[in-house]
C-alpha cells in the first residue's frame, strides 16, 4: 500500500507559537498543513481567518490545505487565495451553489475540494466529481478536534474510492477527524490517500512530531 499524505491539523497545535509549529511540521515530514477555519456559525467554534494564514505563509513551503467551515463561504475565497492557500475545501451546506463555488476556486488558480459531513450523502460528489481536486470525508462532525473516529466512515471511503475510480478522477481522497495510528491503515486500505490528523500528530509536543507522523504513514 502506498503511504498516505499526512496533513496535520494545526487546530491541535500551540496557537501561541503557530509560526514555529508549521515550521516544525515541515521538518518532521508532514506533507500538507491542514488549516481549520471555523466561524462560530456554520460550526460551533471559532478559529482563525485569512490574516493568520497570511502570517503563517513565510514559515513553511508546505501546501496549505484550508478547510473552510464558514457560511456563506463565497465571499471568503479570494481572501484565502491572497493569503497563500493552495487547496480550498468547502462544504455543500456552506453556500447555495456548490458547482459555482468549486468553479470559482479553480478560477482563482487554486485546487478545489469538497467536504462531506458524516450525514451528507456521497451523491453530492457524483454531481461535482469533475470539478474537484480533493474529496474530504469527515469522520467526525465538524467543529472540534479530539473527537472519536466514526467507524462507518470506512465504508464511505470505499464507496467514494469506487466513484472516483469509475470517473477516472485523480482527486485526492482525504479523511478528517479522529484519525490515529490505530485506524489510519484501515482508512488507506479503504482507499484514502491523504489523512488529516490533529491530536495524533501534536501529542507529545515538537520532539514527538516526526515519530507521530511516521506512525501514521506506516500504520
Ligand atoms: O475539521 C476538523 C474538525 O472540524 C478536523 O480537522 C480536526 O481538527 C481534526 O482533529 P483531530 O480529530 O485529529 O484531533
Ligand atoms: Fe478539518
Amino acid at each position: 500500500m502506498p503511504s498516505p499524505l499526512i496533513c496535520p491539523s494545526i487546530l491541535a497545535s500551540d496557537f501561541a507559537r503557530l509560526g514555529e509549529e508549521v515550521a516544525a511540521l515541515e521538518t518532521a515530514g508532514a506533507d500538507w498543513v491542514h488549516v481549520d477555519v471555523m466561524d462560530g456559525h456554520f460550526v460551533p467554534n471559532i478559529t482563525i481567518g485569512p490574516d493568520v494564514v497570511k502570517a503563517l505563509r513565510p514559515h513553511t513551503k508546505l501546501p496549505f490545505d484550508v478547510h473552510l467551515m464558514v457560511a456563506p463561504v463565497d465571499p471568503w475565497l479570494e481572501a484565502y487565495r491572497d493569503a497563500g492557500a493552495d487547496y480550498l475545501t468547502v462544504h455543500p451546506e456552506s453556500g447555495p451553489h456548490l458547482h459555482r463555488t468549486l468553479g470559482r476556486i479553480r478560477q482563482l488558480g487554486l485546487k478545489a475540494g469538497v467536504v462531506l459531513n458524516p450525514g451528507t450523502s456521497l451523491s453530492v460528489l457524483e454531481e461535482v466529481i469533475d470539478l474537484v481536486d480533493l474529496v474530504l470525508l469527515m469522520s467526525v462532525n465538524p467543529g472540534f478536534g479530539g473527537q472519536s473516529f466514526i467507524p462507518s466512515t470506512l465504508k464511505k471511503i470505499e464507496r467514494a474510492r469506487a466513484l472516483l475510480d469509475a470517473a477516472g478522477s485523480r482527486a485526492h481522497l482525504q479523511v478528517d477527524g479522529g484519525v490515529t495510528a490505530a485506524n489510519a491503515g484501515a482508512c488507506v486500505a479503504a482507499g484514502a490517500d491523504a489523512l488529516v490528523a490533529g491530536t495524533a500528530v501534536f501529542r507529545g509536543g515538537p520532539p514527538a512530531y516526526a515519530d507521530n507522523i511516521r506512525a501514521l504513514k506506516t500504520a
